[in-house]
This record gives structure tokens, sequence and C-alpha cells, in this order.
């Protein structure tokens, strides 16, 4: 998997302002972090927030977490000096919260242009992702996803998008599951990745698992989280299973074998296969791989 395709699971949220939090989350293992300078920070905040965050890009090892920083709204005085502060401190990718238009994601990508420039940073090297909060943003999802070869994927941020919908999260899904169906076939028509919305209820591991298993079935990439807590359960949803891996492993191998063989369709463990799930099988083993789980089984 490339910089743009990598795993991303989870990718968990933290106040860019807190030093507690910044020091050492990646002890948790999520596979992305997201530096909140947006709503976690409060507006007289924001400048020390920014120099909190560029000293602790730049001087803690974040090992193998994805390091994304979620600038202010295009519509606030605040997000062209927090792409200059995440790009010199050597940021992977810039969350754009809110997004309504192609136009809006153009503008982001010009800044962070300047920004390489001035910074040395290797230009075209700061990805970006785009954050949907509204029903024009549902509505425009296709020109925003074409907007730029830096965007690798697109999250729904439910709290702000069932305030525009003038509902509120129920928990249920019903107010979600349109946007959601939306999403997924554009990202997906788009080449670009898919990620639902934090679970806010940190006390509702089984509401939590529910909801994850749903948008992993629905074929999101993962999920943005809040909390610690939450990673085990998103990661045990979407790290595949010891049977997963072997069944696909076994679909991969008998398609190459039938193949050969002038076979187009026959049975695996009692299922039908033919090619159209041969990218299913090799998508599982390449989750697997990037996971970590693939070379237990295979070295059984
Ligand atoms: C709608 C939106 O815009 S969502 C995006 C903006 N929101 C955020 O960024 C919020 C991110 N999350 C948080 O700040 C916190 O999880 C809260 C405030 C929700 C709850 O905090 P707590 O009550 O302290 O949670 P909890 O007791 O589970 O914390 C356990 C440990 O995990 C740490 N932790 C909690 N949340 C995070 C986080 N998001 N990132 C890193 N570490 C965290 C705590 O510091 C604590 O560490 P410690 O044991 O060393 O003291
Ligand atoms: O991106 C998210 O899930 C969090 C967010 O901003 C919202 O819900 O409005
Ligand atoms: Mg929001």
């Amino acid at each position: 998997m490339n910089k743009k395709n990598r795993l991303r699971r989870t990718m968990m949220f933290l106040n860019a302002q807190k030093p507690t939090l910044l020091k050492d989350p990646f002890i948790y293992g999520p596979d992305s972090l997201i530096f909140d300078l947006e709503d976690a920070v409060a507006p007289e905040e924001k400048d020390a927030a920014r120099f909190v965050l560029a000293h602790a890009l730049k001087k803690v090892d974040y090992h193998n977490c994805e390091k994304v920083v979620r600038i202010n709204g295009i519509d606030t005085p605040y997000w062209k000096e927090d792409i200059r502060c995440a790009v010199f401190a050597g940021c992977d990718s810039i969350r754009i919260p809110k997004t309504e238009s192609a136009e809006g994601v153009k503008e982001v990508e010009a800044e962070i242009i300047k920004a390489e420039q001035e910074a040395g940073v290797e230009l075209g090297s700061t990805l970006l992702m785009a954050a949907i909060e509204s029903a024009l943003g549902v509505l425009n999802l296709q020109e925003i996803c074409g907007a730029s070869p830096r965007l690798f994927g697109v999250a729904l941020s439910a709290g702000d998008y069932t305030k525009d919908l003038h509902t509120v999260i129920t928990g249920t899904g019903v107010e979600l599951n349109g946007a959601r169906q939306q999403m997924i076939i554009t990202a997906r028509a788009m080449n670009v990745q898919c990620f639902d919305t934090v679970y806010t209820d940190l006390d509702d591991m089984d509401g939590l698992r529910k909801e994850t298993q749903l948008i992993h079935d629905m074929g999101f990439d993962g999920k943005s989280i809040i909390n610690p807590r939450q990673i085990p359960i998103v990661h045990s949803v979407y790290t595949p299973s010891r049977k997963d891996i072997i069944f696909a492993d076994k679909v991969v191998k008998e398609i190459d074998e039938k193949r050969a063989q002038g076979i187009g369709v026959f049975t695996v463990d009692g299922k039908m296969i033919d090619v159209a799930f041969y990218d299913g099988a090799k998508r599982t083993i390449a989750l697997a791989k990037a996971a970590g789980v693939y070379q237990e089984v295979e070295n059984d």
C-alpha cells in the first residue's frame, strides 16, 4: 500500500493544544492521528495550540502513525496560518473541515504549495482529506473527490452534518445512512478512501461495535475516533480474521490454478467462486499484511 492508500482503520482526533495528549498517543496504536486545531480549540487559544503542535510534530517520534492536522475552516481567519504551521512542522496530511466545493479544496491546495515551497518540503508530499459536514458537501462530493491529486479520502462528520439537516445524532443511523451510501459510492467511483464519523458515546462500546460493523459492511475504509478505548473495537472489526485470511488465500490460489486449467467457476469450502471474487480476496490479504496479521497465519 502506498502513502495515499495506506491503512486507515482508525483516525484518532486529539486536541492539538494539550501536551499530555500530544506526547505519546502512538502507544495506543491508531493508524492515523488527527491533531485538531478546529473545534477542540477555543478561538482565543488558536495561536497557543499552533505553537504547541509545531513543537510536538518536530520533536515527537509518532512511529507508524500518520500525522494529520485538522485546520480551521476556510471561512475563518485561522486556516492559512494552520497550514503554514503544519507543513513547516512536518505533518503528513491536512484535513479540511466543512468542505463544500472543489474550489475550497483547490484554495487549500494552493496554500499548501506555498508553504511547501517556503519550508523546502518536497512539493506534493503533503496529502489532503476532506470532511463532509453539510448537505451541500454531500451534493458536491464528486467534484470534491476529484479536486486534487493529493486528496486521499473523504470523511463524514456527523455533528455538523446533523445540525445542517435540522436533526441530531440518534444512534440508529437513520439520519446518516443516506449520506453514508452516497459517500461510499462516490468515493469508490473516484478512487479515494472513505471514512465514517466519530462515535461520541464513550460508554457505549456495544453501540460503537455495531456502528463500525455497519460502516465496514457498507465498504468504508475506517472511522474517525475520539478516544484510545475505541481503537481495539474498530480494529477488531477491520482486521481480517484468521478464517478470512485462510479463505482468501485459498480463493486466490484456486482461481489461479483453475484459470490455468480453463475452469471459470467452481466451489471453495462449499461457496461458488469465479473471477469476480479475485480482487476482494487479494484486498483481504493486503489488509491482513498491512495490519500485521498475515504473517502469523502464513507461519502456522
Ligand atoms: C465533533 C468533533 O469535532 S470531534 C473532534 C474534536 N474532539 C476531540 O479532539 C476530542 C478528543 N478526545 C478527547 O479529548 C478525550 O478522549 C475526551 C475529552 C473526550 C475524554 O477524555 P477522558 O475522560 O480523559 O478519557 P479517558 O478517561 O478514556 O482517557 C484515558 C487515557 O487516554 C488519554 N486520551 C483520551 N483521549 C485521547 C485522545 N483523543 N488522544 C490521545 N490520548 C487520549 C487520556 O489522556 C488518558 O490518559 P492517561 O491514562 O495517561 O491519563
Ligand atoms: O469529523 C467528525 O466526525 C467530527 C466532526 O467534526 C463532526 O462530527 O462535526
Ligand atoms: Mg465538525
